[in-house]
């Protein structure tokens, strides 16, 4: 065995984040969903992320773990869903060696938790391997020797605490546990000149995946009794828990979003899948405007049709503050003359509350216009003030956008403006696109 743990250990004080949504789409969002819906778990549990390979099946020269989600690395979402679950105790991120300072700055920039960075190897069980055994030799005083151990591919960032749970309790009654899905393809035999030998039938299978929960004793001697051939050759844990240790795993059908990151194209589904879950929902602070309130009915029903909720608002002070933490987006509206302090008061709110530090957030001035046409010298003045705002909100991950929307006496130019200026914010929240920031679109 190929073991040579070393020990780069993030903060891990029990510390929690404030209070974002997590990061998958399962309906679920909030961090304290745990003790509504009753998920204990009466043993210590720790995790062995595998992130020590190449990615060569992506063609990029960045391992995929490490490449870029909205501005984040892959593998820091996965941390983040597992940091999450108050009943993990140690993270053990398993990554090659020449990555491991690459990884220390990532959990440091992001701010993880509960972290270790061990040394991986040269194939995906012996990286596992190393992690394994780098919970076994855990030196901090609060460490538990875990009683079961959740092994997940790094490159898989969606799982949910539920499932997780579902891992860990049936890991500790089974000895081990994993995540199967339905087969999407059928899977044949060839010959060696590249005919077809035989098929197997689709129903009586299943696709392995992760999470994989094994207790610590099962995967430990797993690990001990396999063969070089084995660690050279093998992709399956659960076949290594019954090949060594005649354990029997419990499988357990799993969600569709615990699929791999594989291909090029997983990680834009990655990033596509993140900003729908950021689009959930939007506050709209009308700042008591009656004009705001009838817009606001507007991009209501826009909204709603995209499955997005629109959180309407006065302000964001005293119990409003709380839209601070529960939103992603924002929508300012204001009427001439046009005033700036309004949407820094709201950056300043973010970036007190540390908000954006793991998702970038968006803020729409809708600026309400009755003139017909601003004259060019007033455009440029709002546009430089729109610029040089967005670009104090840009390095603290807050995308400023600006949309300015003439208020018509018609009734009916007025729906039209509305339901347009409601496209273009949708559009602008579910894209975050870099691109338009500090623009100042006309609707
Ligand atoms: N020596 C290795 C090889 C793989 N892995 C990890 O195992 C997980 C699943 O493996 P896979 O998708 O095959 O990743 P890569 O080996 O990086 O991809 P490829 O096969 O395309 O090179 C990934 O998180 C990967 O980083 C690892 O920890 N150590
Ligand atoms: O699917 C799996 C579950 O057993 C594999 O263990 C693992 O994710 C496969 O990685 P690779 O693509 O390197 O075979």
């Amino acid at each position: 065995m190929e073991v040579s743990p070393v020990y780069m250990q993030s903060d891990d004080s029990e510390q929690d984040r404030p209070a974002y949504p997590r990061l998958f789409p399962t309906g679920e969002t909030r961090k304290s969903d745990h003790l509504k819906a009753g998920l204990c778990v009466d043993f210590p549990v720790s995790v062995v992320l595998p992130a020590g390979g190449t990615g060569e099946r992506t063609g990029l020269q960045t391992p995929k773990q490490f490449c870029p989600c909205l501005g984040r690395p892959l593998i820091s979402y996965t941390v983040e869903s597992f940091e999450r679950v108050s009943w993990i105790q140690t993270i053990v991120v398993v990554v090659a060696k020449e990555n491991i300072g690459l990884m220390m700055d990532i959990i440091q920039r992001f701010q993880h938790k509960k972290v270790l960075v061990v040394p991986g190897g040269s194939t995906r069980h012996r990286s596992i391997c190393n992690g394994v055994a780098a919970l076994g030799e855990q030196r901090r005083p609060a460490a538990h020797k875990p009683k079961v151990v959740i092994i997940h591919d790094a490159v898989r960032p969606f799982v949910d605490e539920d499932f997780l749970h579902k891992i860990a309790m049936a890991a500790k009654e089974q000895g081990a546990a994993g995540a199967i899905r339905p087969l999407v393809s059928t899977v044949i035999a060839t010959t060696s000149e590249g005919y077809l030998d035989h098929s197997l039938e689709r129903a009586k299978y299943r696709a392995s995946e992760m999470p994989q929960g094994f207790t610590y004793d099962v995967i430990c001697e797993a690990y001990k009794k396999c063969t070089e051939s084995d660690f050279e050759f093998g992709t399956e844990c659960l076949h290594l828990a019954l090949q060594y240790c005649g354990t029997n795993a419990k499988l357990i059908d799993g969600p569709p979003t615990l699929w791999k990151v594989t291909y090029k194209r997983d990680l834009a589904a990655a990033e596509s899948i993140i900003k729908e879950t950021l689009s959930q929902s939007a506050c709209l602070i009308t700042g008591g405007l009656e004009a705001a309130v009838a817009l606001a009915n507007v991009l209501q029903k826009v909204f709603g049709a995209l499955n997005m909720e629109l959180n309407v608002t006065p302000d964001l002070m005293g119990g409003n503050a709380r839209h601070l933490l529960e939103d992603w987006n924002f929508i300012k509206v204001s009427v001439d003359p046009f005033c700036p302090s309004e949407v820094e008061a709201i950056i300043v709110a973010l970036e007190a509350g540390n908000r954006a530090l793991l998702n970038p957030a968006v803020i729409i001035w809708m600026h309400l216009s009755v003139t017909e046409e601003p004259s060019t010298s007033r455009r440029a003045t709002e546009s430089a003030a729109l610029i040089d705002l967005a670009s104090t909100a840009r390095p603290r991950n807050i995308l400023l956008y600006g949309i300015r929307l003439h208020q018509p006496e018609d009734s009916e130019q007025w729906d039209r403006s509305a339901s347009r200026v409601a496209d273009i914010a949708s559009a602008l929240i579910r894209d975050r696109n870099p691109a338009f920031v500090g623009q100042l679109l006309q609707a």
